[in-house]
């Protein structure tokens, strides 16, 4: 594995245990630094592959490497710690009295204490701007701080890859474009699985294009966006009077 290479998925498949096969060989690798859009439509088997990234499902075939460690049942701690995942209800992730002990709590899980620990949370919180609300409990805040704390809890960790599901969802347009650009400030590889196309084509340099389980399509942004027909064959559309080639 080349040294600035993050992530590989090699011939991954996997089904439900209904039967329903979900992913059929998927091949991805991300190197250090890439900021990653996966898109594709309802049912593509995108959240599938990325509950393989930190090991919530085990591969049926096929191989998950993060930073050259196998996603397998012995080294999950570590690989939790390394791909932090960032669920769309900000609420599965915030779960203690104030957003201070919410982002504190993966770290201390790891041994973290004192004045460590604090200045991991202040990192953390600095980041996506919320350094002011340690105090504050999170069912008091709006969902797009919310949503902000949930991304800070996981950053606590100081994660290799952060994974975000569907970070614009819900937002109104001043925290949508707040949110872009913390995730633009962050110094971090990132996969962000979205049906926000203008969302992934100002943030994502690439994008990789899922359909019935397997990749279809990985190309820079603007030119998967810009691909009529790729786009219609996958249900994917652009909002109306949305022109990628000159939104950028
Ligand atoms: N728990 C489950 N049991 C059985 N089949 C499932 C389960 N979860 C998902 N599937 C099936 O696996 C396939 C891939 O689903 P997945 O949720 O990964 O798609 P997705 O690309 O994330 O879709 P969406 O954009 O709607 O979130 C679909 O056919 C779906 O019906």
């Amino acid at each position: 594995m080349a040294d600035d290479v993050t992530l590989e998925v090699a011939g991954l498949a996997f089904a439900y245990p209904d039967g329903r096969q979900a992913l059929f060989g998927v091949d991805l690798t991300l190197r250090r630094g890439e900021r990653v859009a996966l898109l594709g439509p309802n049912g593509a088997g995108k959240t599938t592959l990325v509950l393989h990234l930190n090991g919530i499902h085990t591969a049926g075939a096929g191989s998950v490497t993060v930073a050259g460690l196998p996603v397998a049942k012995e080294n999950l701690t570590e690989i939790r710690r390394r791909v932090g995942i960032v669920f769309q209800d900000p609420d599965d992730q915030l779960f203690m009295p104030t957003v201070g002990e919410d982002v504190a709590f993966g770290p201390a899980n790891l041994g973290l204490r004192g004045a460590a620990l604090q200045e991991r949370v202040a990192e953390a919180l600095t980041a996506v701007g919320m350094q002011e609300f340690a105090d504050r409990a999170p069912h008091h805040l709006s969902f797009g701080q919310r949503r902000r704390v949930a991304v800070a809890t996981v950053l606590a960790m100081r994660p290799e890859i952060l994974v975000l599901d569907e970070p614009s969802s819900n937002l109104d347009p001043a925290s949508r474009r707040e949110l872009a650009q913390i995730l633009q400030s962050l110094d971090v590889t990132l996969l962000m699985v979205t049906h926000d196309l203008p969302y992934a084509l100002e943030l994502c340099p690439r994008s990789v294009l899922m359909d019935g389980g397997v990749i279809v399509a990985d190309a820079p942004t603007p030119h998967l966006l810009m691909d009529a027909e790729l786009m219609r064959e996958h249900r994917l559309e652009l909002p109306y009077g949305f022109n990628p080639s000159v939104a950028l």
